[in-house]
């Protein structure tokens, strides 16, 4: 599989790769090999045996210090072409869904984007490669007989990391599969990087996710101050984000992102099928919603029916009150 490192520092679903990886390998008796690209990057070989790969091909070049199609495309292709793998993953992420494609065209094999399950056909032995279709509302499952090899992105956060190893060593495998200059035909001039001080959701321990029913900007306010009151961060359905109340990179769901907290606070979300594709797997589901028959109630844990205007500031309290008695 594709490791995805920037800056040196992997990519949180390169680990994920890894860890569904050792569950197909199982499988197929086979092994997990990681694919590490980039500039002065063996360091990180021994940290991907610790979680799950038994073999590291590094690939290490100036040519690819930073991302660039081109050249990551032409290592990667020769990668496979020596190694010929039953099974090449790639995490779904911008680089991946900008990689993924022109290798499996170079290769001539297909490409499954997006996926959400990974599993092999006991009979076959095929990887079969299920992903969300016609707007959420079928789940495909689909097979790459004919061609090797069978290749899929995998959505970030959806797969399960395992715990890491310690003291695992990698085995390296150095390939050198020689740069031309047509292969660097683009040159990146500057990097500006975006700055925030904001936590990725997909790392939050603890969301709380507002939609339509929250009724305006305004009052996510009180979705923040309950987040601030038990160590939480803010997310949101697709609603609140089209409604321009709340960032894109905030949205969880089908369009958005895969999480995966252990404490979900869905407050005014109906709990459609493509919100709930990223969320479902949540530890614990809170849904404060004031129509019962809402099908976020399905799905939820623990299930508050009534005005979130009302419940949320209470519930606040409630929390600041219990911890400081608690400090
Ligand atoms: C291809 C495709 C991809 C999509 N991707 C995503 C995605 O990634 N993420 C996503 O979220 N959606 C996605 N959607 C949209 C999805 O189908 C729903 O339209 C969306 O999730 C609805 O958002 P919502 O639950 O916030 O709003 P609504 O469905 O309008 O629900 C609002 C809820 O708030 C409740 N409510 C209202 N007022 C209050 C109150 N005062 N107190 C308590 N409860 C209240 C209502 O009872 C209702 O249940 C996608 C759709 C398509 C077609």
């Amino acid at each position: 599989m594709f490791i995805q490192q920037i800056d040196a520092k992997v990519t949180g679903v390169s680990y994920e790769l890894l860890g569904k990886g050792r569950e197909l390998a199982e499988k197929l008796n086979s092994d997990v090999t990681a694919v590490l690209l980039g500039h002065n990057v063996g360091g990180l070989c021994d940290k991907l045996a610790s979680f799950g790969a038994d073999k590291v091909v590094l690939v290490d070049d100036a040519a690819l210090e930073t991302y660039t199609t081109e050249p990551y495309t032409h290592a990667v292709h020769s990668v496979i072409e020596k190694y010929k793998p039953e099974i090449f993953l790639f995490g779904a992420t911008a680089i991946g869904r900008d990689l993924a494609p022109r290798v499996s065209a170079r290769v001539h094999t297909g490409l499954t984007a997006d996926c959400t399950k990974l599993e092999i056909d006991e009979e076959s032995k095929l990887l079969r490669m299920t992903r969300p279709a016609f707007g959420g509302n079928i789940m495909a499952t689909i097979l790459c007989p004919d061609f090797r090899p069978q290749m899929a992105t995998v959505r970030p956060g959806v797969m399960k990391k395992i715990l890491p190893i310690e003291g695992a060593k990698a085995v390296v495998d150095e390939f050198n599969p020689g740069f031309e200059l047509n292969n660097k035909y683009v040159e990146v001039v500057e990097i500006i990087k975006k700055v925030s001080n904001k936590v990725d959701i997909m790392d939050a321990k603890i969301l709380v996710s507002g939609g339509r029913g929250v009724g305006s900007p305004e009052n996510f306010k009180l979705l923040k101050d309950l987040a601030d009151a038990i160590g939480g961060e803010v997310a949101s359905s697709r609603a609140s984000v089209d409604a321009g109340w709340t960032e894109k990179d905030i949205q969880v769901g089908q369009t958005g992102k895969t999480v995966r907290p252990s404490v979900y606070f869905a407050c005014g979300i109906s709990g459609a099928i493509q919100h709930l594709a990223g969320m479902e797997e949540s530890d614990l589901i809170i849904a404060i919603n004031k129509d019962e028959s809402a099908p976020i109630f399905d799905v939820a844990d623990v299930g508050i029916v009534g005005d979130l205007n009302k419940i949320l500031p209470i519930l606040t309290e409630k929390i600041k009150t219990e911890f400081a008695a608690n400090k």
